[in-house]
């Protein structure tokens, strides 16, 4: 099935079944990425970093670029700032489906720091993502047509969203969609309180697409866990069933479970990587494209980290063209 290609005159007759949507709910911004940062530097100093790029950033956008270098057009929504900066991150939206409420702030910006060996650190404003409200996304939120996915994300940076997040997530899921959830880290740490939010928030999901620290992070509600293993089977059970619980192991691969069996892609040896910086949404895009698409567990963990791995390499992202790496889609021989 072909994703939210445009609609064929035999699906305008009502003849064809309607393609299923890809909607991403999140976090759009700007990204400062710049490196490579060996060492703190003294407060007071000045740093010449060699490598930098300026571009759309923010994991719903940069899910919604990675679906743009598939060949896929979704459908973002979110928010963006009311100056000049705005109108920059809209251009490079172009091909996208964008619903972003306009916001009486300025835009959102984040500073990447990358370091030595793919670490990076992040010094995020507050901006504009602090306003997006949950009436604007129900409203931009169609109604689902079969087999639809919504994924959202940074729930944590959107304090408009998180207010009745759980609510959210199930009245998307009434609405016919699959609800796909990458929650990010929450900035207060995982405490209690924080931990009974996500609770609530995981019985609404079908798919939960999380890295190994979070999902370690999210087991450890009760008493400390220190094996990958059970808590996967701790934040399993915290799921709908049938629910998919994918954990994302960085160079290592991905690791996907439902039903109460998993199952473990290892990925390829990666070279190494100078801006890291969306790897995990890139994931998102290509395991939830492929699950649109029917592609069983195992193939969707390998279209993930096929896509990943293309775009991660790339450097400024910018020069990828729409439809580059369609190929990570392909059924693999
Ligand atoms: O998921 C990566 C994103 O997190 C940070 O918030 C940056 O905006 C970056 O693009």
């Amino acid at each position: 099935m072909k994703l939210d290609s445009p609609q064929s005159h035999l699906a305008q007759s009502g003849l064809e079944p309607a393609p299923p949507r890809f909607s991403i709910v999140g976090d759009v911004s700007v990204d400062l990425v710049l490196g490579t940062l060996d060492g703190w530097p003294k407060i007071g100093t000045e740093q010449l970093l060699p490598r930098s790029e300026l571009r759309a950033g923010g994991s719903a956008a940069n899910s919604a670029l990675a679906a743009r270098h598939l060949g896929l057009s979704p459908h973002l929504i979110g928010a963006i700032g009311e100056d000049d900066l705005a109108q920059w991150l809209l251009l490079q939206l172009t091909g996208i489906r964008v619903d972003l409420q306009t916001c009486a702030s300025d835009t959102t910006m984040s500073v990447g720091l990358l370091h030595t060996g793919g670490e990076r650190t992040f010094f995020t404003s507050y901006g504009h993502l602090q306003h997006l409200s949950p009436d604007f996304v129900l409203r931009h939120l169609p109604p689902a047509t079969p087999g639809s996915v919504v994924l959202f994300t940074a729930p944590f940076l959107l304090p408009g969203l998180r207010a009745d997040f759980a609510g959210l997530l199930a009245e998307a899921s009434r609405q016919g969609y699959q609800v796909a959830l990458d929650t990010g880290w929450p900035p207060e740490g995982w405490t209690p309180q924080v931990h009974r939010e996500v609770e609530s928030w995981l019985a609404q999901c079908d798919h939960l697409l999380v890295n190994e620290l979070e999902t370690m992070s999210l087991a450890s509600g009760q008493d400390e866990c220190h094996d990958l293993e059970q808590a996967v089977q701790r934040v399993a059970a915290l799921l709908k069933p049938g629910a998919h619980l994918i954990v994302k192991l960085g160079a290592a691969g991905a690791l996907g479970h439902v039903d109460g069996r998993s199952l473990r892609y290892a990925g390829e040896a990666a070279l190494d990587i100078f801006d890291t910086v969306g790897a995990g949404d890139s994931f998102n895009t290509g395991y939830l494209a492929a699950r649109l698409n029917r592609a069983s567990l195992a193939d969707a963990l390998a279209a993930g980290c096929r896509t990943a791995a293309a775009i991660l390499p790339r450097f400024p992202r910018k020069r990828i063209a729409a439809g580059e790496l369609a190929h990570c889609l392909l059924p693999q021989t």
